[in-house]
């Protein structure tokens, strides 16, 4: 894809290969004007563009403008079709670097004789702009959380994506949730024959819902393999957007959804008490739970709550005691970023030789494997199985399992997380260490590299249960702690929080299992997430 490397996916591709080029990739409108397919981008070159700019040109006032030619990379091609002898572009066109917006090229090929070779050109267009195995005129289902974020979904939905996902010419039905759990019901019965890709206008909260909605229905493996499940960026944790499609901007998240290639996500089975339920990005006890759920009464900080949670915490030295055990594959941080490299490699590798398949299973879609599959290791309440390595964990500051890279647009926790590679990452941090090393790992986490420190135990993990106890306060610090609850948000809050994928479950013991590749979603690259890997070792 054009922009795979590229932090803008707008930029115009240096040297788009229009010397030399191949007479079919040429397509000459009228006299003055050709279409040519270059390598990366549709190349427009018009002599006529001088003159038309020429002619509101202030009277001479400015200097004349003398481009006459334009690059529209492929990926921005969004739709592009001939009626008679019109050629009609529909393309996104940047308007800044983190927006775009519908724009149109037409033009009407004079020469009659070339009717067999427009028809051809324009095919081939199209197949430069959804190389195998994109879809086209993908089947969505938008769900909009009118409360999502500052409340703008609808707003956004409507100025930003709606344009952009009409002129690639997709399928889309619209609904809105009216109530908490509403993506749930609404996934639940989404019949996967019809639809290709659910679209959540929301933060992470609908994304989950609508995984979970898809696995009660009546053949869930089925409906999660078929259904992709994608954001469209308009709460306040983005992270399904960050990683996925590169961006935590609605329009730009929408080329990428047009644009977006199907690929498997583990999804993690959580059970607690007697529920069972799936979480996609993360689940955390301790300070980042706590910065996240338990700053409700900083919302007037804005996004600043969740890091000043996280200071306040720290410098508190807060801990969270629990007990946790562990089947985990490594904690060797070598290994891990050896292995991560070695992922990287044979992604770009496929990519290179054109061998990104579609992730459609054939044996799961057609009558095979259409139930959900059984726990490997039981639940939170059955005995602990052999195979976990168990640890009491009285000092526990920072307890953090990513399934994915970002948790939000400056915070890549996960490094070397993978979408579809059967474990999840796992971050523990002691409450205990100093604070000049706390302040430290958090001015690094948007370097990627707070896996680097030597205080944070960082592994690869198939399960896991935790079971937190509340910390006993020593009465001679009873005054101290009640203002640092007071101060990072808390002052009400009576027991501990544990947040799975940003959303509060209650404070009890939980287990959790990587169900490899249960889930589908779409994504820009395929099998890796959007983050080049960390920058250190
Ligand atoms: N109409 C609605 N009224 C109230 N809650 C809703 C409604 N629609 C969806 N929700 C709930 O809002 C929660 C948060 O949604 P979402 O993740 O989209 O927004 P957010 O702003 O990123 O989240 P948060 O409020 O957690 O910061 C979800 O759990 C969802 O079930």
């Amino acid at each position: 894809m054009a922009d795979m490397d590229d932090e803008n996916p707008f930029r115009d591709p240096a040297g788009s290969g229009v010397e030399d080029v191949d007479p079919i990739n040429v397509l000459t409108v009228d006299r003055n004007a050709t279409l040519t397919l270059g390598t990366d981008a549709l190349i427009v070159l018009d002599e006529g563009l001088k003159h038309r700019r020429a002619a509101s040109n202030l009277c001479g006032l400015l200097p004349q403008l003398s481009k006459t030619t334009r690059a529209v990379p492929f990926y921005n091609v969004l739709w592009a079709e001939v009626d008679d002898f019109e050629v009609i572009i529909h393309y996104a066109q940047p308007t800044g670097k983190k927006a775009c917006k519908v724009a149109y090229i037409n033009y009407n090929v004079t020469d009659k004789s070339l009717r067999t070779h427009t028809k051809r050109w324009v095919d081939a267009l199209m197949d430069r702009a959804y190389p195998a195995p994109t879809k086209r005129r993908k089947r969505i289902k938008v769900l909009i959380n009118p409360f999502g974020g500052k409340g703008q979904a609808q707003k956004i939905w409507t100025r930003e994506v709606e344009p952009l996902f009409a002129a690639a010419k997709c399928e889309v039905d619209v609904e809105k949730t009216a109530y908490r759990g509403h993506a749930t019901e609404i996934a639940e019965k989404i019949d996967p024959n019809q639809v290709d890709v659910v679209a959540c206008a929301s933060g992470d909260g609908l994304p989950h819902e609508v995984f979970n909605g898809l696995a009660k229905q009546t053949h869930p493996r089925r409906a999660l393999r078929k259904v992709a499940v994608t954001q469209i960026p308009c709460g306040s944790g983005n992270a399904m957007s960050m990683n996925l499609n590169g961006t935590d901007s609605p329009s730009l998240a929408a080329v990428a959804i047009i644009k977006g290639i199907r690929s498997p996500l583990d999804l993690v089975a959580i059970t607690q008490g007697g529920n069972r339920f799936y979480s996609f990005l993360s689940q955390a006890v301790g300070i980042i739970a706590e910065s996240d759920l338990g700053t409700e009464s900083l919302r007037w900080m804005g996004s600043f709550r969740f890091t000043w949670g996280i200071l306040v915490r720290m410098l508190g030295k807060t801990v969270y005691p629990a007990e946790l055990a562990v089947v985990a594959e490594t904690d060797d941080k070598r290994a891990i970023h050896e292995s991560f490299r070695h992922a990287v490699e044979e992604h770009r590798a496929a990519i290179s030789k054109g061998v990104l398949h579609d992730s459609d299973d054939a044996s799961l879609l057609e009558g095979g494997e259409t139930e959900l599959p059984s726990l490997k290791y039981g639940t939170a309440t059955d005995p602990l199985p052999a195979g976990f390595q168990t640890q009491d964990k009285p000092t526990l500051g920072n307890f953090y399992v990513g399934n994915m890279c970002w948790m939000s647009p400056d915070a890549p926790f996960f490094a070397t997380a993978l979408p579809s590679d059967g474990r999840v990452d796992m971050i523990n941090i002691d409450g205990r260490c100093s604070r000049i090393t706390a302040l430290r790992m958090l001015t690094e986490v948007e370097k990627g590299t707070l896996m680097d420190f030597p205080e944070v135990h960082y592994q690869k993990v198939f399960a896991y249960r935790i079971s937190p106890r509340t910390a006993p306060t020593p009465p001679k610090r009873r005054l101290r702690a009640k203002i640092g609850r007071w101060l990072g948000g808390a002052g009400r809050q009576k027991e501990g929080l544990i947040a799975i994928d940003g959303e509060r479950v209650p404070f009890e013991p939980f287990q959790a299992e990587v169900v490899p590749a249960l889930g589908m979603v779409l994504s820009k690259r395929g099998a890796m997430y959007e983050f080049d890997g960390p920058k250190s070792t």
